[in-house]
């Protein structure tokens, strides 16, 4: 098999169980988060580089979903892990972009398979009920940009709030305007407010639960906003790859403007029977040859599946 072939979307979501513990109800990955919902307005210069109604200029509602990275439903709010933006733009006539980000510009495979061997290389001996450490050194040693993931999160202090941190997309896309030209770039949403983290002190005086009451405080104040950017790639750029970013300072434009405008009960709300399929995208807007982001639609709808069959849940 190549690295890229296609793995049996059964074939990850057992993975992720047998890897990280089967949490009834709950998404494999992502488990714990909140529901909110949003307006997006779009630029002039997004509609220069794209026809996708989403930059229209007009208000654009949003389904959004902030998460805490893993499989875990209790994973604790103050640990300097993943935090996720899920977005779906309900446009009109019916069209609907959905996308994923994460908080790290890599994510930790580049190919389907590769990430497949990655899962499994962490998965628990039965016997320590640990990941055999000599195993996961041979497979990182063999694919060592499984390991740039986590050293961005290593490297970066405890985000302070859902609100605070900068969501990538990883993976390039292709923006098409009216003229037929296409750009493929990187997006990246980043807080209108600026950036800010907790220090290791403040990060445990506030305890494992509070990202969810702070996003309510901080959407009732009318301060989480992100302008949605997009890093434009050049001629020569490697662009079919989520562990590859693109080379720093490359042209940024800002596509519009995501507002939280509110958040949903704990538990409930309108993401917690969708998933978020970076293959449903606008017209005006396609997939780069990254393997990875046609690889996540069919894991994703099995997902989906499971946790509604077993009555879905989340928090
Ligand atoms: C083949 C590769 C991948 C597989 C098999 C996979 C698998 C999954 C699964 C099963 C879920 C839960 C879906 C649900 O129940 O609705 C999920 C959620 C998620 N994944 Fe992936 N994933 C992959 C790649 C990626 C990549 C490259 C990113 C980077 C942007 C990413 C970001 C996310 C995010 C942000 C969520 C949470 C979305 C939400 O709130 O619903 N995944 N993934």
């Amino acid at each position: 098999q190549t690295a890229a072939a296609p793995v049996d979307p059964n074939s990850f979501l057992n993975q992720f169980e047998a890897t990280f513990g089967k949490f009834e109800g709950y998404r494999r990955s992502g488990a714990k988060g909140v529901c909110a919902m949003g307006e997006f307005v779009g630029t002039a210069e997004a509609r220069g580089l794209s026809t996708a109604s989403a930059f229209s200029g007009a208000p654009v509602p949003v389904v959004v979903r902030f998460s805490v990275g893993g499989a875990n439903p209790k994973a604790p709010d103050n640990a300097k892990s993943q935090r996720n933006l899920a977005l779906q733009f309900n446009l009109p006539n019916g069209e609907v972009w959905q996308m994923g980000n994460i908080s790290a510009p890599v994510f930790g495979a580049s190919s389907p398979q590769q990430f497949l061997g990655r899962l499994a290389s962490l998965q628990p001996d039965p016997a320590t009920k640990m990941p055999d450490a000599a195993k996961v050194k041979a497979f990182a040693d063999a694919n060592p940009e499984v390991l740039l993931q986590g050293r961005h999160f290593a490297s970066q202090p405890v985000p302070a709030s859902f609100g605070t941190v900068n969501y990538w997309g990883v993976h390039a896309f292709g923006f098409t305007n009216a003229s037929g030209s296409k750009q493929f770039g990187k997006w990246v949403f980043e807080p209108v407010g600026g950036l800010q983290g907790l220090t290791d002190d403040e990060a445990k005086a506030k305890g494992p639960a509070f990202l969810f009451d702070d996003l309510r405080q901080r959407v009732k104040d009318g301060k989480v906003a992100f302008n949605f950017n997009l890093e434009l790639a050049q001629a020569g750029d490697q662009i079919d790859s989520a562990t590859v970013p693109l080379p720093a300072g490359r042209t940024k434009v800002n596509l519009g403007m995501l507002k939280v405008t509110s958040v949903a009960e704990d538990g409930g709300g309108p993401c917690l029977t969708i998933t978020y399929n970076p293959m449903v995208l606008p017209k005006g807007v396609e997939p780069s040859a990254d393997p990875m982001i046609a690889a996540r639609a069919a894991p994703y709808a099995v997902g989906l599946g499971r946790r509604l069959t077993e009555g879905a849940k989340q928090q």
